[in-house]
């Protein structure tokens, strides 16, 4: 795992976008897997910023998604497909027929659980996932105590969740939804590039349990402790409960420069 510490989080955002700009000028049809919540925001700025000057191109680019709510209506503007399509989607002028994600609406939960996760084996796997961290340590939604072998699947909320999310339903914590798909720990797993975003105080805890802790499912983001390639991009607040902060930040700066994140 490499932990970069940058100075703050659009600095963040800049570096993810170019690895993913990068691994666009590569392989044109990457699959990019993308996350929800505030954090990944500077990403998707910056490499729209990256798109429009020219210095990539996403027409061929693929878009998965990493969780949804069960039960809002797709339109909801809330439901994370509405959320992807306005912050990441239409930014970058990726059309919805190269997206794909589950289904939050079918009345067949488990069966769309399964579609999704089959879908992405079948789409070649996701080749750079991007995600966030909850303040519980949760990666997608999974939840603490997630199995860390787990596929995509129904989860319930902790209420802690659903009150940090009721930010985004006017507040009220009873319009957040108490269930979710997520892809399973597992299957996250199989991406072949993961990078982790977190920054401010209200992350540190969960960053130095998912860095300097024990893999446990306690902390569902330590699994990626197991995965060959697996970025996390701090900023210094949420870098500040890290023992090894001054490790990291000597390793980073004297790493070859051809070798990107
Ligand atoms: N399902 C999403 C996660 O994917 C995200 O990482 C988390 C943190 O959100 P934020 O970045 O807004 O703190 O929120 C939600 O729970």
């Amino acid at each position: 795992m490499e932990v970069v510490i940058v100075p703050d989080a659009k600095a963040g955002g800049e570096l993810i976008a170019e690895a993913m700009a990068q691994l666009l000028r590569r392989k044109p049809d990457a699959l990019l897997g993308v996350a929800t919540g505030s954090t990944p925001l500077p990403v998707y700025e910056a490499l729209a910023a990256k798109v429009r000057s020219g210095a990539v191109e996403v027409a061929r680019a693929r878009i998965a998604q990493l969780d949804e709510y069960v039960g809002l209506p797709a339109a909801h503007p809330e439901s994370y497909r509405s959320v992807l399509r306005r912050e990441v989607l239409e930014p970058l002028g990726i059309g919805m027929d190269q997206f794909m994600g589950p289904d939050g609406t079918a009345e067949d939960v488990q069966g769309a659980c399964e579609a999704y996760d089959q879908a992405l084996v079948d789409a070649g796997s996701v080749d750079l996932q991007l995600l966030g961290i909850g303040t519980d340590g949760h990666i997608g939604f999974n939840e603490p105590c997630s199995s860390l072998a787990s596929r995509t699947r129904i989860k319930t909320l902790t209420e802690q969740t659903r009150i940090d999310n009721a930010r985004f339903f006017d507040g009220d914590i009873d319009q957040v939804p108490h269930h979710v798909i997520t892809q399973g720990i597992g299957t996250i797993l199989e991406a072949r590039h993961l990078v982790l975003l977190a920054t401010g105080e209200g992350k540190a805890d969960a960053v130095a349990a998912t860095v300097e802790g024990p893999v446990a499912a306690v902390c569902p983001a330590s699994a990626l402790q197991l995965h060959p390639h697996a970025t996390v991009v701090v900023d210094e607040a949420a870098a500040s409960k890290l023992k090894l902060a001054d490790y990291f930040r000597y390793t980073y700066a004297n790493k070859p420069e051809w070798q990107g994140i």
